[in-house]
């Protein structure tokens, strides 16, 4: 019976492909149509044949991306029907539903049901892929009545074999395996802030991914214009998790690290953990605001200026007058600086045709020369800037930190000790914790020239010519005899989207201003307030997924508590989910990080582990400075039995370095550091760059130095030991902090 079953499976899935392989091809002829076309004809119809080519590779790549376990589930309802669950909704050519994607609210059966909630359903079956073979089939019965003598549960779960398999360096979807709990949240209200709660390996980042991709399935029309932004802590954490998305069909979500959240700026993390926290405060607001401020200056006494051989005088009740008017404007500094200017240009210009009318040489048609040579002159050019410098919110932060003078004026609140800290070199590099800095004086600056500026209105009348482009487009295809093979809504609507989506992609890179329809934060335990207020301004409906663990929490400037970190930017309107099942470290593992994290005082939620490991934590005590020796001395037998799977080393301070080193020595080019080497076999990194990544096996250098104790805060510890899915061991030379070993 169940061969049978297996059989029927196997070729229902090869229809799925065969459908599958039929929409490549229909959109590989239509590109190979396009393509043909060439580039002749007038340039309006080669450009509309570059679009349609872009259109039609778009399409290919997402169909392609999908075909790694494309089809994963099957639901047997009351109804008698079957429905077949998979990454895309498939149809016939006639629009018979072949597949159901699984972010349609039927699918979510799929990862609801119960026995004692079976909405319908009789049989939940999860269908184990391998390429593009059914390997196997596993059913969860929730009717009863549908048990007979030979049909049991069959073969090892979809979600041990999931969790058991070796990891590869680079995150995965477990879409085919989502739990109920995690579902539920994935599936929330797009509306308001949404928390989720959950120590390590609870698949937080999985759910703020899949959640992501069903939000763009579900408010397409809403999010396709205004994008959705992923954050992440670090651009390895990004490199790590950048194929999820594209493997669930979406591409089109804007991910960004914390230190790349500014047009133009790379920043590097931010060395020192003091000057982060001090950045990282609110009242850094306040701050950048006085910086803003001090750029505005009054003249002790009368100016003279030199026009064309002749002297004017600017007071400073003039100026005095001239920012209160300009300020009244309520714009932005370099905007309200465009009025500030034209009031004192008037002005000097009166002067300047008074000065000559009373030298009685000129007539009335000069006057525009005059206003002309004002303007321009040197002495009127510099007097106003000294007045109400044109500012760049760069030049803002740099002279804010390099100008000792500039720094104390702005800073009254600050202990002399904490300016020191922020005290750096004028060439010094931008780091993560400058960001919400720079953030906030471009947002008090605004526009430095203006004019640059384009208008929403501006914005909306090119996309609807862009939209009538893409219907002329099909009619000029049409008359050159190239067959679109799609409706002219179905390419308006394709267009639309498309343009849509690089837009999005393209202005958060470029334009600091627009506005995500969504943001989903993972770590967020690690932002600073000031990080939040940047969040928040960028997507100003408050519509956000915010992932993180407090406990986990390295950052000096990050989170104690949800409440503490929200509360200021959402008030209330915040809701609190946990995830409490550990899906990554095996239970003596998870245990040992528990122990030590409360014998260190640190309260942390512990999720119940799905599963035993085959080995519990192993700690080697050494004699001083020979944790380095014991390493290399031990790899071996740890790379045996991961049997091949991935190792990370982790250590911190001086370790880091020595480390990578002698291991280099001994295994040259095996060994991994740093971003984008995760699929390295042997990878050595920091504890802070091992936040929110996975091996089958970790070995931690020195535990003892991770616990951070001078800020209070273990989490780097409890990050490491909380990395492994299969292995962990423990180097000390130092006391081995109490609780590890049981
Ligand atoms: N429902 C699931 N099915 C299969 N695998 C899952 C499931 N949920 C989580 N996992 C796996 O568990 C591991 C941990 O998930 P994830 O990295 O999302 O956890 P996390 O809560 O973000 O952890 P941390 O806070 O430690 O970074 C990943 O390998 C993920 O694929």
């Amino acid at each position: 019976m169940l061969d049978a079953e297996l059989a029927h499976e196997r070729e229902y899935v090869a229809g799925l492909y065969a459908r599958l392989e039929e929409l490549r091809e229909e959109k590989r002829r239509q590109l190979a149509q396009v393509r043909r076309a060439g580039a002749v004809g007038t340039m309006q119809n080669v450009s509309e044949r570059d679009a349609f080519a872009a259109l039609y590779e778009d399409r290919l790549a997402q169909l392609d991306a999908v075909d790694d376990r494309l089809v994963f589930g099957r639901l047997d309802l009351d109804s008698g029907e079957a429905q077949y669950i998979g990454r895309i909704g498939l149809t016939t050519e006639d629009l018979q539903r072949l597949m159901v994607d699984w972010r349609a609210p039927e699918a979510g059966h799929f990862y609801q049901a119960t026995a004692f909630d079976r909405q319908g359903v009789r049989r939940r079956r999860h269908l184990i892929l391998q390429g593009r073979d059914v390997k196997a089939i596993e059913d969860d019965v929730l009717d009863a009545g549908m048990l007979t003598d030979d049909e049991s549960l069959q073969g090892e779960g979809a979600l041990l074999a999931a969790l058991n398999s070796k990891r590869t360096g680079r995150m995965s979807d477990i879409v085919s395996t989502i739990q109920s709990e995690q579902d539920r949240i994935i599936r929330s209200s797009i509306s308001g802030a949404v928390v989720v709660q959950g120590g390590p390996g609870t698949g937080k980042t999985a759910v703020a991914l899949h959640r992501a991709a069903y939000l763009l399935y579900t408010h397409r029309d809403r999010l396709k214009s205004a994008g959705v932004l992923l954050v992440g802590p670090s651009s390895s954490f990004m490199k790590y998790i950048e194929r999820v998305l594209p493997s669930l069909g979406e591409t089109g979500v804007v991910m960004a690290s914390l230190g790349r959240l500014m047009p133009g700026i790379h920043a590097v993390p931010e060395p020192n953990a003091d000057v982060a926290a001090i950045k990282g405060r609110l009242d850094m607001a306040a701050i950048v605001a006085n910086a803003v401020s001090n750029r505005m200056r009054v003249p002790a006494q009368n100016r003279i200026l030199e026009v064309d051989g002749r002297k004017l005088t600017l007071t400073p009740r003039q100026v005095r007058r001239a920012r209160e008017r300009a300020r009244a404007t309520g714009k932005p500094y370099n905007e309200a600086r465009v009025t500030f200017v034209k009031i004192l240009l008037r002005e000097l210009t009166e002067q300047m045709t008074e000065l000559v009318e009373a030298g009685n040489i000129g007539n009335n048609a000069d006057r525009s020369y005059l206003a002309e040579d004002v303007r321009t002159a040197r002495d009127v050019r510099i007097a106003l800037n000294l007045c109400w410098m044109p500012m760049t919110p760069e030049k803002l932060i740099s002279d804010l930190f390099s100008k000792p003078e500039v720094l104390e004026f702005c800073t009254p609140g600050l202990t002399p000790g904490e300016r020191a800290l922020l005290q750096r070199p004028a060439d010094a590099p931008w780091t993560e914790s400058d960001v919400p800095l720079l953030d906030e004086a471009a947002e008090l600056l605004g526009e430095l020239d203006p004019a640059a500026g384009r208008g929403l209105a501006q914005q909306e009348h090119d996309r609807a010519r862009d939209l009538a482009n893409a219907k002329q487009t099909l009619v000029n295809m049409e008359a050159a005899g190239v067959d679109p093979l799609m409706s002219a809504e179905e390419l308006a609507e394709q267009n639309r989207e498309q343009d849509a989506r690089q837009t999005a992609a393209e202005r958060a890179t470029s334009d600091r201003t627009w506005a995500f329809g969504h943001i989903v934060v993972d770590e967020a335990q690690e932002l600073s307030p000031m990080q939040w207020r940047l969040l928040v301004r960028r997507c100003p409906l408050k519509s956000f997924t915010i992932v993180g663990d407090i406990a986990q929490t390295s950052s000096v400037a990050g989170a104690n508590s949800w409440q503490g970190a929200l509360a200021p930017m959402f008030g209330d309107r915040w809701q609190l989910e946990e995830l409490t099942v550990n899906y990554r470290t095996p239970s003596q593992i998870a245990e040992a990080a528990v122990r030590m994290a409360n014998a260190a005082g640190l309260v942390v939620s512990a999720p119940k582990a799905v599963r035993e490991g085959r080995w519990a934590p192993i700690i080697d005590e050494v004699s001083a400075g020979a944790v380095v020796d014991r390493l290399v001395e031990v790899l071996p037998e740890e790379l045996e039995a991961l049997d091949g799977g991935l190792l990370a080393v982790i250590a911190d301070g001086d370790l880091l370095p020595q480390a990578t080193s002698a291991l280099r020595a001994a295994y040259g080019r095996r060994i991994g550091t740093g971003a984008g080497s995760y699929e390295q076999d042997i990878v050595v990194i920091s504890p802070r760059e091992a936040k929110g990544l996975e091996f089958d096996g970790v070995v931690v250098l020195e535990p003892s130095v991770m616990l951070n104790h001078e800020h209070g805060k273990v989490g780097d510890l409890y990050v490491a030991m909380t990395r492994a899915t299969q292995r962990l061991r423990l180097i000390a030379a130092q006391p081995v902090p109490a609780g590890i070993a049981g």
